[in-house]
């Protein structure tokens, strides 16, 4: 998949920008608080996701404005495509110029595989930051799978509001047999989707995390569930797992209505993340963590490869800081078969990149764009600060 063109207007601080990228690698640069970041954003809102970063639409569009518009012209294997965004008082998408429902009829037509420094919260944070990577990426993967979630999540309210009246009314006590089962059926289909992709993708970013270590350290995942201690593939589950879950909501019962919301379920689970066996999220160092959370996205990318038989876009943002040069130089020789934007405020990160584009951010506008390979002038700089 290739991004061909990209132009947004008042995005952010965005007011008026335009990129025609290459097909490899694109590197983002500029000083601190220039827009780097609001471009990738950008190209990110066009896989169907939310914003990393964002918690309002209106926070999208630039301070002085009422409306802003992206859009973007694409290629995968089959044809070159079109796609807008526009966001006002609502977020409209559209594909080919034909207007979508909604955000996520975009997913499965444009792909792409983020890391910010916002994801270092991944591998450090609370468990709610790994299931929302899991969700996402299996969505991106099986759009089937986010109209499950959407269901669940509908469910498990309803019985959460249900559990705070159930202390004033005992009467409704009957009425959560209902919640329970759904929640049972629609929990056991989505640990299974969640458990075999953690399946796929721990083969893949071990093998990464292994190189990105110069092979002295080992990863591993593991999928911690809150009901089943294992599941094996998403062909293989039966009513018995649904029984199991519907069980445990009913031992738990009487706690959940002291509390007022349900203690079990998929919405509790974890992916526990492991280096050399040590749980990183107590034990990792910055590096480990950065490196950790990259080789879960790699594989990612890989994976979604894999499946979809389209490389997505690699949107790396600030990925190289904290990282030694041999950690630097595998990350740029693994992302090279694909389409990469990379931002950073110092050349020197990217210098032992030999072809690709250029573009320079200052203040909200794209100062500059070069191409095929990096410009003399900035391999002697490196070479001077080194
Ligand atoms: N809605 C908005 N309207 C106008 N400006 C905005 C809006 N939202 C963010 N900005 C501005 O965009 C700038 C930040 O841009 P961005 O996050 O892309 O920086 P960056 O170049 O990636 O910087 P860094 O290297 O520090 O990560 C900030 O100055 C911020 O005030």
């Amino acid at each position: 998949m290739v991004l061909k063109k990209l132009t947004l207007k008042n995005y952010r601080n965005l007011l008026s920008a335009q990129i025609e990228p290459c097909g490899n690698v694109n590197i983002i640069y500029g000083d601190n608080a220039q827009g780097k970041t609001n471009l990738i954003e950008a190209i990110w809102l066009f896989t169907g996701n939310n914003s990393f970063r964002a918690g309002k639409t209106s926070e999208l569009i630039h301070f002085e404005q009422q409306a802003a518009e992206l859009s973007i012209l694409f290629e995968d294997s089959e044809r070159e495509q079109q796609a807008k965004i526009k966001l006002g008082t609502k977020k409209e998408y559209f594909l080919n110029q034909v207007p979508l429902k909604k955000a996520s009829e975009m997913t499965g037509n444009f792909y792409a595989v983020i890391f910010s420094p916002v994801d270092l919260s991944l591998a450090d944070g609370s468990p709610k930051n790994r299931r929302k990577f899991l969700d996402a990426a299996i969505s991106q993967l099986t759009p089937q799978y986010s109209g499950y979630l959407e269901q669940y999540e509908r469910v498990l309210e309803q019985r959460n509001a249900l559990l705070k009246d159930l202390y004033r009314f005992p009467a409704l006590r009957d009425t959560i047999d209902i919640w329970d089962l759904q929640l049972a059926k629609l929990g056991t289909i989505l640990s299974i989707y969640r458990n075999d992709y953690v399946k796929k993708l721990s083969k893949l970013s071990e093998k990464i995390y292994f190189g990105l270590s110069s092979e002295s350290e080992k990863f591993s995942m593991c999928y911690r569930s809150s009901v089943f201690d294992q599941i094996e593939t998403v062909d293989h589950y039966e009513d018995c797992h649904i029984q199991a879950y519907f069980e445990l909501l009913q031992k738990n019962l009487e706690q959940d209505t002291k509390y007022g919301f349900t203690s079990v379920g998929i919405h509790r689970d974890d992916l526990e993340l492991m280096i050399d066996h040590l749980p990183v999220r107590s034990y990792g160092s910055r590096g480990q963590i950065r490196s950790s959370v990259l080789a879960l996205k790699l594989g990612e990318a890989e994976l979604l490869k894999r499946v979809t038989g389209e490389n997505p876009i690699m949107l790396l943002d600030d990925v190289m800081s904290e990282l030694d040069n041999k950690r630097q130089d595998y990350i740029l020789n693994h992302v090279k078969d694909k389409q990469v934007f990379i931002t950073c405020c110092d050349m020197f990160n990217t210098i032992s990149l030999q072809e690709g584009k250029v573009f320079h951010v200052e203040n909200g506008s794209i100062l500059s764009e070069r191409s095929h390979g990096l410009a003399e002038e900035d391999r002697n700089v490196s070479a001077f600060r080194q």
